[in-house]
């Protein structure tokens, strides 16, 4: 679906991506995992073309991501990144039809499918209640889920989130994933996020690619990532993995 074959970044004459190379299945969950400054949001604003990646580095179906117009790409891949605007005076509601802006007729009026696509996805990130309120007001955790409900409303086929946990406690996190692994079942969704997360990696993600310092160390199915030697190397043995249940789990180290 998308391939990465090649891909170098520079900034300064200082390597940021390192010769990335990465194919991405149609319907899969990606996590690009490593450590911070390891170059994974650098790579996600690349697919995105946030970026403008050389020629015939990147490619979405067969064709060069370059040769795509900005309107027509935009149907293809939506994506979160953590730096979203807050300061704006829109309600959740007016967020949330945003996502749906491609499908709106001259008048800016959305049909009837489209407001119930909406109620939908407030019920299922459990946000109905936020429906009416301006964004500006809500709390870091609750206006992330905002954002991440109004790229699933895009209903591209590919699905770019920067960290989509970041802001949300254990259990919203946990319940963020779960709306995310449904809708992706429901629409054949592609999901590539970078996440930090190593247990909600595991158990969310069908693949996990792991980056330092600009390089991809590994690439894996998720559960073998959880016994890799190189996991632990790359985050300096400050983590061990248990098993409960037949489950592995990722717990901290601490010498002190
Ligand atoms: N425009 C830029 N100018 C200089 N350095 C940059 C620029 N963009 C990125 N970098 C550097 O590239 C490296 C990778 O940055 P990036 O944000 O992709 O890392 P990351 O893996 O997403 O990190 P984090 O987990 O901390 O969010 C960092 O060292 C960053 O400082």
């Amino acid at each position: 679906m998308i391939k990465i074959q090649g891909l170098n970044y520079h900034v300064n004459d200082k390597p940021i991506l390192e010769d990335i190379c990465i194919s991405f299945e149609k319907g899969k969950t990606y996590g690009i995992i490593g450590p911070n400054g390891a170059g994974k949001s650098t790579l996600l604003k690349h697919i995105m073309s946030l970026i403008k990646p050389p020629k015939h580095k990147i490619y979405y179906e067969g064709k060069d991501i370059t040769d795509f117009k900005v309107k027509e790409y935009a149907k293809k891949v939506s994506f979160v990144f953590q730096e979203n605007v807050r300061e704006v005076d829109f309600s959740v509601h007016e967020i949330l039809m945003m996502g749906r802006y491609t499908r709106m007729d001259l008048w800016g009026n959305i049909a009837q499918s489209d407001e119930e696509a909406i109620e939908a996805i407030l019920e299922e990130l459990h946000i109905t209640a936020l429906r009416n309120r301006k964004i500006s007001t809500l709390s870091g955790g609750e206006a992330q889920k905002v954002f991440i409900g109004r790229a699933l409303l895009q209903e591209t086929p590919v699905l770019l989130l920067d960290e989509p946990t970041s802001m949300l406690d254990m259990h919203n996190g946990i319940e963020m994933m779960e709306c995310i692994k449904g809708l992706k079942e429901r629409h054949g969704l592609t999901v590539i996020m970078v996440i930090h997360d190593l247990n909600l990696a595991f158990y969310s993600c069908d693949e996990l690619i792991l980056l330092e310092g600009g390089k991809v160390v590994a690439k894996d199915a998720s559960q073998s990532m959880t016994t890799s030697e190189i996991l632990r190397e790359v985050y300096q043995n400050k983590l061990k993995v248990i098993q409960e249940k037949g489950k592995n789990y990722i717990v901290p180290v601490m010498n002190y």
